[in-house]
Parts: C-alpha cells; structure tokens; sequence
C-alpha cells in the first residue's frame, strides 16, 4: 500500500488539530502537531527568560531543548513532553498563546524545528499540521490542505474549550490573540503562512468536526487509491 504525508496548514482554531488527528487514526498514520513544538520551546524560553533578540541566548536554548510526543494510554492522545516533563496543558494556556509567534518568526527557532519534522517524515505514512508544512517542511506532500474558518466562530470555538478546561477568556481577548497570531504568522520573514497552490481549501465555519474529517479522510484515500494504481501500472510495463 503507497504510503503519503497528508500537510495540513492554515489559520489559528480553524480546526487542523481536530481534524489531522482524527484523519491520522482513519488511515492508521502517525500525527505531529507542530504548534506544540513551537508552543513546548515558548514555554521554555518564557520560563528561562531568555532574550529573544539575542542570538546566543537563543541557540543556547535551542541545544537545552528536547521535545518528544508520548501516548496517554488512558486518552489515547499524543501528548507533548519538555526535557522530559508532560506540558501538554501548560502550552494550551493563554500565556503561551500571547507569546508564540515572535518566538516561531526567529530563523534559528525555525530551523531546529524544521529539520526535527523533516526526520519525522522520512519513512511517510505521517499527517502533520501547522503554518508551513505543506510549503516549506513537505513541499512535495501527496495531499495539501489549506484549512480556514470565520474568526468569531474559531474564538467561540476556542473559548468554549478553554472553558471546559476551567480557563474563563473573554470572546474579544480570544479574537485579538487570532486576528494578532494570523497577522505576525502571515507577515514574518522566515516561511510565512501561505496557502500552497497546490493544497485544497477547505472552509470548516459551517462544517461539523465529522464533516471535515470525512472530507479529508476521503481525499487522502483517493491520492492514496491514485497512487497505488500508478505504481501497479508502471510495475506492469
Ligand atoms: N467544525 C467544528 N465545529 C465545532 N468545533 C470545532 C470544529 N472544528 C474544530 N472545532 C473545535 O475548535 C477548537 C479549535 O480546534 P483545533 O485546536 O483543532 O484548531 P487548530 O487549527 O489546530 O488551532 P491552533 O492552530 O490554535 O492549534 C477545538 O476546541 C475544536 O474541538
Ligand atoms: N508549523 C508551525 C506551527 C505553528 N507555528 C507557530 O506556533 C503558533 C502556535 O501554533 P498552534 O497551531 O498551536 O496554534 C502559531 O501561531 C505559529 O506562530 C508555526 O510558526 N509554524
């Protein structure tokens, strides 16, 4: 069975996460969810203070920095561990949310991450979401979506997990955090947020988490299906 990177990129809370997971355990791939990497070395940076303009400081903290992902046998879910500390809950908060960007929009901070995600995908059979993995990590991943959703019904959206999770946010302050991250993401120097022109748009506002899922799971199938033929022919001749 030919086996493929599935690059999901897009907007903040429009839904990749929900939606690589879930299309990972469809087609029995691993997930990688490279926001909480950009998160996990925020978290550090923030807890060691360290200067972001200063570029030894910074690739001082880069070599401190090991971030692994390990299953919660209860959850079933990855769950992103710091030099070996779970911080899957820390990362989710507000705090880390206010700081991420500038932290990811540092070349150096990019390169580490880059080349950690390169390796993760050498053997395929990978679903991986972020802001540049169909463009800069995966240019050349068999299926490439581009995810978006209307900005109030992302921050609901958030706001409304946040909730459950026992952290009350005010609607606007959500939405400034978005509208400010899509901003600095789509703008920065170093591998901006694009849509690639070859990755599918795919608008989650009026869609249910089912809906998208079975939307991209049946896209991955179908390049996978395509694939499996153009090999079996070409074995043939
Ligand atoms: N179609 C949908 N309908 C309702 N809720 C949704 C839908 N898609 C995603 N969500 C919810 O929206 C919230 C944000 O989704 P998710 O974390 O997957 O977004 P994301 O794009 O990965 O965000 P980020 O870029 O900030 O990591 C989650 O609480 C998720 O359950
Ligand atoms: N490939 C990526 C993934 C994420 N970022 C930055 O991290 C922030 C948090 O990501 P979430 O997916 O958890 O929202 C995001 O706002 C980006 O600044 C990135 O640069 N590249």
């Amino acid at each position: 069975m030919y086996k493929i990177i599935v690059a999901i990129d897009g907007f903040s809370s429009c839904g990749k996460s929900t939606t690589a997971k879930k299309v990972a355990e469809n087609l029995g791939y691993a997930y990688v969810d490279t926001g909480a990497m950009y998160r996990a070395v925020t978290l550090y940076f923030i807890g060691k203070h360290v200067a972001l303009t200063n570029p030894r400081e910074v690739a001082q903290a880069l070599s401190d920095i090991h971030i692994s992902f390990r299953r919660n046998p209860q959850t079933q879910v990855n769950e992103t561990y710091l030099n070996g500390l779970n911080v899957e809950s820390e990362i989710r908060k507000m705090t880390v949310s206010d700081h991420v960007s500038p932290v990811s929009a540092i070349p150096e901070v990019r390169r580490a991450m880059v080349a950690q995600q390169k390796q993760m995908g050498r053997t395929k059979a990978l679903v991986m979401d972020g802001r540049d993995i169909g463009s800069i990590v995966f240019p050349e991943a068999e299926l490439k979506v581009f995810m978006t959703a209307d900005p109030v019904i992302r921050a609901q959206r958030r706001q409304a997990e946040l909730l459950a999770k026992g952290e009350m946010v005010e609607l606007n302050d959500i939405l400034e955090n978005l509208k400010k991250r899509d901003h600095l993401d789509t703008t920065r120097a170093e591998s901006p947020l694009v849509q690639p022109e070859d990755a599918i748009l795919l608008d989650t506002s009026f869609l249910t988490i089912e809906e998208q899922v079975e939307l991209v799971t049946g896209w991955a199938d179908a390049r996978i299906a395509r694939l499996n033929r153009l090999s079996e022919a070409h074995r043939k001749v």
